[in-house]
């Protein structure tokens, strides 16, 4: 008997473009969302996109409640879910980075209630999916969390983001390829979950912004509409898996060890792309794929190596020694790497000197 079922939840509106920013509370009437909105922020995300558009809201006689977070943290979480029940708000808007946008939707799955995403930076892929990254410890979970009822995405406020938040998330996209390997390689090992369909798209997403390299260029808007829209193509195939499979292998392992052992001082896309080369190369195979991970980076000015990244050589070998502990999820790391193995990966790729 034929016993299997999916259930994908997708974004009903995505609003892409110039000025929409705009168009939120047209979006929140479109939607019958009634009642006082909760804006989820950070404090530049605040500055340059909620405030104006709590504005917005005013001028029809609907005042938010704004909340800025720091941290992507369950402590954060917890503020938002307070706050929205003492403000009484009936639903929420992320207004932000990974981490707003993060807090938003899984405040709004506790809560039971709609949110909207409304990225200020093309700097991750969470921007549409269904799913919270949040370190936790030792460990750092991927959360089960609302996805948005819309996103707006305004990229002229996104092309005035500072570059390095768009090359970030081009990076976040080119991970896509070695998470996919390691998604394969847990598949036929591990006999865990998988989807043809959204692997496929995360790689095709990723095969995408390469070929269009070209058009990422500081100062082009067309650069943010490029990007956005390859975030949310990767958004859509974790949605589609229920996983971040698709989009988060060995890669971002090593990114989220990184940001407990060097606290802030890289941006998330940008660890996962020197990441990405180095379990490309750990995949071994040809020895174009590495190399055309680390060139398809440095094309889009992120970083290659540790130097770029602002983090000591010792810390990405304790990182890359250390970080398959971090959660259950099978990868080329396997059971971890040694420490020789680790340095030699690491000097081969020219990611240490
Ligand atoms: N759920 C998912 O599927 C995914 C989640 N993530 C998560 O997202 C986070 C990474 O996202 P990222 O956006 O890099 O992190 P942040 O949200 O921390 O944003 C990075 C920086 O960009 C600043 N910023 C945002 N917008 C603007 C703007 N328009 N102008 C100037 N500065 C701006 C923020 O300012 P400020 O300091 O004021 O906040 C912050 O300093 C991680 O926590 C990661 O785990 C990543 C990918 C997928
Ligand atoms: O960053 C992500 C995808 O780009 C997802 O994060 P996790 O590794 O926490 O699932
Ligand atoms: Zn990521």
């Amino acid at each position: 008997m034929f016993e299997k079922s999916t259930w994908i939840r997708l974004p009903r509106n995505v609003i892409v473009g110039h000025g929409v920013r705009s168009s939120v509370v047209e979006v929140v009437d479109d939607l019958h969302l009634q009642g006082r909105p909760l804006f989820v922020t950070s404090p530049t995300p605040k500055r340059v996109a909620a405030d104006p558009i709590a504005a917005d809201f005013e001028a029809t006689g609907i005042e938010p409640a704004i909340v800025s977070v720091d941290t992507a943290s369950f402590d954060a979480v917890e503020e938002v879910i307070e706050t929205a029940e003492a403000a009484d708000a009936s639903y929420l808007v992320g207004i932000g980075g990974g981490k707003a946008i993060d807090i938003a939707k899984m405040a709004s799955d506790h809560l039971e209630m709609g949110f909207l995403s409304v990225p200020t930076a093309a700097s991750h892929d969470g921007i549409v999916s269904n799913r919270g990254s949040v370190p936790d410890g030792d460990t750092r979970h991927s959360v089960a969390a609302e996805p948005p009822l819309a996103v707006v995405a305004d990229t002229g406020i996104l092309a005035e983001a500072p570059w390095e938040l768009t090359t970030a998330g081009c990076a976040d996209i080119i991970s896509n390829y070695t998470a996919v390997m390691d998604w394969r390689l847990a598949k036929r090992l591990k006999d865990v979950e998988y989807s043809e369909y959204a692997a496929a798209l995360a790689e095709m997403t990723a095969e995408i912004l390469v070929d269009n390299a070209d058009l990422i260029r500081p100062g082009l808007e067309e650069s943010a509409w490029v990007v956005t829209k390859a975030l949310m193509s990767s958004g859509v195939a974790m949605s589609i898996a229920d996983s971040s499979r698709p989009a988060s292998g060995a890669e971002h392992l090593f990114s989220h060890q990184l940001d407990r052992l060097a606290p802030d001082a890289a941006l998330h896309g940008h660890q996962v792309g020197v990441g990405s080369i180095m379990t490309a190369y750990l995949h071994g195979g040809d020895h174009g794929f590495w190399t055309n991970i680390r060139d398809a980076l440095s094309s889009i000015d992120a970083p290659t190596t540790a130097d770029e990244l602002g983090i000591d050589d010792e810390t990405v070998i304790e990182a890359l020694t250390t970080c398959h502990e971090i959660r259950d999820r099978y990868t080329i790391l396997g059971d971890g790497m040694n420490e020789r193995a680790a340095r030699d990966v690491a000097k081969r790729t020219g990611v240490i000197s």
